[in-house]
């Protein structure tokens, strides 16, 4: 499903050159579900982004379903992303001023889905979360772990190949928490591929397999016993 080889990727700081992944080297099949750990600044994010085709590497191999991900234009890396991946973020990133169930069928609209279609979709993907009930209320009206819910069924509602999350409990408490959690464990156990950032060890323990970062590289990757929710 992805395949990565040797990957570098600096960031230019003016002065010098900051070497942030220093030749990655990852594999991760259909259906895996896999946390990415490490220390501030060890590149975690870095490696997300490039995964998400929201950033370049300089060199290196990586290849999403096959295809080479290189030198895409804007349009070509949109089409990617939409076609093979879902986001969920620490910071729910909802619209505001529009519903919930607008705020799932948003990928759809970019999709040029009808309306009535796409409001039909979303509605069946915010059941899916248990939140069928609050289809019409804005993000401000919604716990934390209810957004969160929201912003994975609008992750979800494209049907993605990868769902990439940063830090996706990393505003919520611990309650909270192991609710998101077992939402995605039961998202993963319906086949979907799933990459989560997270600095907490409880989270990277519900996960099935552990990837550690440090200073760049792959300190140690492991597949884990899976703390089932
Ligand atoms: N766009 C950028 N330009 C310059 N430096 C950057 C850029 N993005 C990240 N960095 C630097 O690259 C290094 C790795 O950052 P990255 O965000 O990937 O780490 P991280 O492991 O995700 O950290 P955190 O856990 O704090 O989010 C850091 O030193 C950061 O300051």
């Amino acid at each position: 499903m992805l395949v990565i080889q040797d990957l570098h990727k600096s960031y230019d700081t003016g002065k010098s050159k900051l070497h942030v992944l220093k030749g990655i080297n990852l594999n991760i099949s259909e259906g895996e579900f896999v946390s990415i750990m490490g220390s501030s600044g060890s590149g975690k994010s870095t490696l997300l982004n490039i995964i998400g085709i929201l950033d370049e590497k300089d060199s290196g191999v990586y290849e999403l379903d096959g295809i080479p991900i290189e030198h895409l234009n804007e349009v070509k890396a949109a089409e990617y992303r939409s076609r093979f991946l879902g986001f969920v973020f620490q910071s729910f990133n909802l619209i505001g001023y529009k519903t919930a169930v607008e705020n799932v069928a948003l990928p759809l609209y970019y999709q040029n889905v009808p309306r009535k279609e796409r409001n039909q979709k979303a509605l069946e993907y915010l059941e899916k979360v248990g939140l069928g009930q609050w289809a019409n209320h804005l993000p401000n009206e919604l716990s934390g772990g209810q957004k969160q819910r929201v912003a994975i069924a609008r992750a979800l509602i494209t049907d993605p190949k990868v769902v990439l999350a940063d830090e996706p409990t990393g505003a919520l408490d611990s309650k909270t928490t192991h609710d998101i959690m077992k939402l995605l464990q039961d998202i993963n156990n319906e086949g979907k591929t799933i990459i989560v950032v997270t600095h907490e060890p409880d989270v990277a323990a519900q996960t099935k397999r552990n990837v550690v970062l440090r200073d760049g590289i792959i300190e140690s990757d492991e597949f884990i016993e899976q703390i089932v929710l």
